[in-house]
């Protein structure tokens, strides 16, 4: 073997020396072999090849939600198994009536009518929570994000803001579209919560969560324009919930790597966890990349209900904190760390919310 290791080592060196092709050796073989795999993996990514494979779809509607049916404790334990395995699942849900999805699209192409002059009247402290548009990289999109859309208030002054004259009917839809959205985002925190026996914990961050309601127009691409709608992303909310009407365009990554195209229907909601949730389960739950990809020329309407955290730290509750399971996040604040997420520093992170307050 050793005489055999010899000769070979020197022909190897002796081929070196001609630049004849050399045998490797195990381990260069592994690193060629990882760098391919690396290579695929990217080619995946930049390609962005579609599976066949779908999200879990999970029925939260009326008769499958009751705390004291037989049903919860399996609808709960496919919840979270969903949000384990792939940060997010399909959510069937009956709450939205067909007559007020219809009203709230509705109301958004109302909205995406008015000119830009009114729509960028919509300011906010927190980046991108205002009017996103005319984006040199994301020339598609257009969004339009109401703060605090589950209040009277918060609905009324985005109306006013936009409709000078008053849109009543804009103002009632957003609001009942946005607190009934809510609830289906409350069931699934209660649901996670139970599961990981964090119920109190959750109690305190729902006295402090505020929610935003984006509105978001994609219009199709011209020739020799690319058809990336909104680039691959994890959200910075708590949770997310996205809803689309008729265009499909909604790419979901699995953690494997491969994107899932959804489709959109008037009872289906994905409910998405957002970089914070993933901060606070200590790791248990993950953000997925998503992005939005247009292939026809029709526009593309979709809502998304996003929860944040106002004044209040975030902290892992103790009952995620064990030997199996160290503390991986400080507290934070949770508009602090989108601040953040907006400095250079923040953009350049592979993953913001581990630079911000990852330990
Ligand atoms: O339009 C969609 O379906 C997705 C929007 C989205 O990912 C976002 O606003 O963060
Ligand atoms: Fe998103």
């Amino acid at each position: 073997m050793t005489i055999q290791y010899v000769y070979a080592s020197e022909l190897r060196s002796y081929k070196k020396l001609l630049h004849v092709g050399v045998p490797l050796t195990r381990e260069k073989r592994n690193k060629k072999r990882k760098e391919r795999k690396k290579e695929k993996q990217s080619k995946l990514e930049t390609m962005g090849s579609l599976t066949n494979r779908n999200l879990p779809v999970i029925d939260l509607t009326k008769n499958n939600v009751d705390p004291n049916s037989s049903s919860w404790s399996t609808t709960r334990s496919n919840v979270v198994r969903a949000l384990e395995d792939y940060g997010c699942f399909v959510a069937i849900f009956d709450k939205v009536s067909p007559e007020l999805d219809k009203a709230i699209f509705g109301a958004a192409e109302e909205l995406f009518d008015l000119p830009v002059e009114s729509k960028v009247l919509n300011t906010s402290k927190t980046p991108s929570h205002g009017y996103v548009g005319q984006e040199p990289v994301v020339p598609l999109y257009e969004g339009l994000g109401i703060e605090n859309a589950t209040t009277l208030e918060g609905v009324q002054t985005f109306t006013n803001l936009l409709w000078p004259n008053g849109n009543s009917n804009f103002r009632e839809t957003a609001l009942s579209f946005s607190r009934i959205v809510a609830e289906l985002d409350q069931l699934v925190m209660i649901m996670v919560c139970e599961t990981y026996g964090i119920e109190k914990e959750y109690e305190s961050l729902l006295g402090s969560m505020s929610y935003l309601l984006r509105l978001i127009k994609y219009r199709g691409p011209e020739e020799n324009e690319k058809n990336l709608g909104i680039v691959p992303h994890t959200d910075k909310s708590f949770m997310s919930i996205l809803h689309q009407h008729q265009v499909k365009g909604l790419e979901i990554k699995t953690k494997d790597g491969e994107w899932i195209l959804i489709d959109p229907s008037p009872r289906s909601f994905v409910v998405m966890a957002g970089d914070a949730c993933m901060a606070w389960t200590n790791g248990r739950i993950e953000p997925p990349h998503h992005r939005v990809t247009m292939t026809g020329k029709k526009e593309r309407y979709s809502l998304g209900l996003f929860t944040f955290i106002r004044d209040l730290m975030i902290e892992v509750p103790e009952a995620l904190v064990d030997e199996e399971h160290p503390l991986q996040y400080k507290p934070f604040d949770h508009y602090k760390f989108i601040d953040y997420y907006f400095t250079e520093e923040g953009k350049k992170s592979k993953c913001a919310i581990r630079s911000y307050c990852g330990i």
